[in-house]
């Protein structure tokens, strides 16, 4: 029996395929998601179009904001499928549709990686060392080892910096932490070595957290350090090395306070693998039998966005209640199981705006460790530009100049909204999107 899902598919493809564009409109004014999904034989309703050459209804799709470059399994798209049938009206019509200029208005990414926030690696994670006891033990022990504490969540960090410096990680040594070593109550997570080392030594770092205050079994306490309160602005303040060991560390952390007994059967679990994996301590649960992903720390995608709007020169930008006044930031939202990321873009943003989306693009990413997203940075073109926001969500969106978003960025006096912090993937979108050199 064909899935309810599958049937409501083979409807729209067969009445693309008879051009059928009433059927194609009201349907799609139901279940947008139809509009570029293949069916069995790998075609899409716009290839269906443009195979039997029906002008109107392939109209129909590419103002629904279908995607012109989607293929199917000879790796033909649309605009090959009508070539190859002779069908030269539905080619012109191709060429110059919405989705092809539209695509056009999307910023082309860096030939590198950009250094955002979070993501610096100065550490090799080494996980195939996390379940060799013997090689972690003399980790441990040897002097130069570096070891961060935590309590709920939170680095220890040394004070004296001023308000606009960064904040410093307080780094412990091996003699200072014996007592939290060998004290059952800690927890320990091995986070990797060092990459760019002098010498031959192989420089590790852990993290320790314990419940109480850690700082009570330290040996000579440096009267200076202290942890650091809430996730924000605190942790957008440390440098650019301590902040990707810090999202790597809390995000670990994050998922053992939140998963202490075993998701599938609630029974105590175990830490193994170095602070990489809780096993259920019950005989015979299910969770022991196979690869479990509830055994393994968790990392939540979430799509964030920014909408261009089909006239290329302006923005969609949102705020949330909480925001600080006068920010205005990229929309966002997570991505729901069994969902593409350009689904996830297209959903949130009809959720949240209204706003209809048509072709989506990748830029960059982003590690958050509040407490373990993954943000996935987009830019994506809007197909309709009326706005009516999720009251719930946003309290307001509006659409920028180009103009507006350049008087944010360099803070000018005529500026009338607050950029995000650059320490933001959402301000790297936004910059990306003006083209801005790394000065500003
Ligand atoms: N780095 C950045 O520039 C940046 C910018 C915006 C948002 N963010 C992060 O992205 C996250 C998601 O954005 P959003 O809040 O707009 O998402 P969203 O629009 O999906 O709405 C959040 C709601 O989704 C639900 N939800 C679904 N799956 C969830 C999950 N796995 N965890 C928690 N809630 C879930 C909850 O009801 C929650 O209230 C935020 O929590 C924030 O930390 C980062
Ligand atoms: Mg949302
Ligand atoms: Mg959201
Ligand atoms: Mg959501
Ligand atoms: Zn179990």
């Amino acid at each position: 029996m064909m899935s309810v899902r599958s049937e409501l598919l083979e409807r729209f493809l067969d009445a693309a395929s008879r051009g059928d564009e009433q059927t194609l409109s009201l349907m799609l004014s139901q279940s947008r998601e139809l509009l570029d999904r293949r069916g069995e034989q790998g075609w899409s309703a716009l290839m269906l179009t443009a195979r039997h050459g029906h002008y109107a209804a392939a109209r129909v799709l590419l103002s629904s904001g279908c995607d012109t470059s989607v293929t199917n399994r000879s790796g033909q798209t649309a605009r090959d499928v009508a070539l190859f049938w002779g069908h030269r009206h539905i080619v012109r019509l191709l060429t110059s549709a919405p989705g092809h200029e539209l695509r056009q208005l999307l910023p082309s990414r860096d030939a590198e990686e950009p250094d955002i926030h979070f993501n610096r690696e100065i550490l090799d994670r080494m996980s195939d060392k996390r379940s060799d006891g013997e090689w972690l033990a003399a980790r441990r022990a040897s002097p130069e080892t570096v070891f961060l504490l935590f309590h709920a969540l939170s680095p220890l960090v040394l004070s004296g910096a001023e308000e606009d410096e960064e904040i410093k990680l307080c780094k412990l040594r091996s003699a200072a932490v014996q007592e939290l070593l060998t004290d059952s109550r800690t927890l320990e997570v091995f986070l990797g070595v060092e990459k760019q080392q002098e010498g031959d030594g192989m420089l590790a770092w852990f993290a320790l957290s314990t419940e109480e205050d850690p700082t009570q079994l330290l040996k000579d306490k440096d009267p200076s350090s202290f942890f650091l309160q809430g996730a924000m602005p605190g942790l957008l303040r440390l440098s650019a090395d301590d902040a990707g060991v810090v999202a790597q560390a809390r995000s670990v952390l994050a998922w053992h306070s939140r998963y202490r007994f075993c998701p599938t059967c609630s029974s105590d679990t175990k830490v193994e693998e170095a602070g990489y994996k809780r096993t259920c301590l019950r005989a015979g649960c299910r969770s022991l039998q196979g690869v479990h992903n509830t055994c393994y720390p968790r990392v939540d995608p979430v799509v964030i966005m920014l909408v261009l709007h089909p006239d290329g020169k302006q923005c969609m930008l949102g705020r949330k209640k909480i925001f600080p006044p006068g920010m205005f930031s990229c929309l966002a939202g997570f991505v729901e199981p069994g969902e593409t990321l350009e689904a996830a873009v297209r959903r949130e943003v009809q959720e949240e705006s209204g706003v209809q989306v048509g072709p989506v693009h990748y830029l960059s990413c982003q590690a958050w460790p509040m407490p373990s997203c993954l943000m996935i940075g987009c830019h994506c073109v809007a197909v309709t530009t009326d706005i009516k926001v999720d009251q719930n969500e946003i309290e307001e969106a509006r659409w920028f100049t180009r103009q507006q978003v350049m008087d944010a960025l360099v803070k000018d006096k005529r500026a009338v909204f607050i950029m995000p912090p650059k320490q933001a993937i959402a301000h790297y979108l936004l910059k990306h999107w003006i083209g801005c050199n790394a000065n500003l």
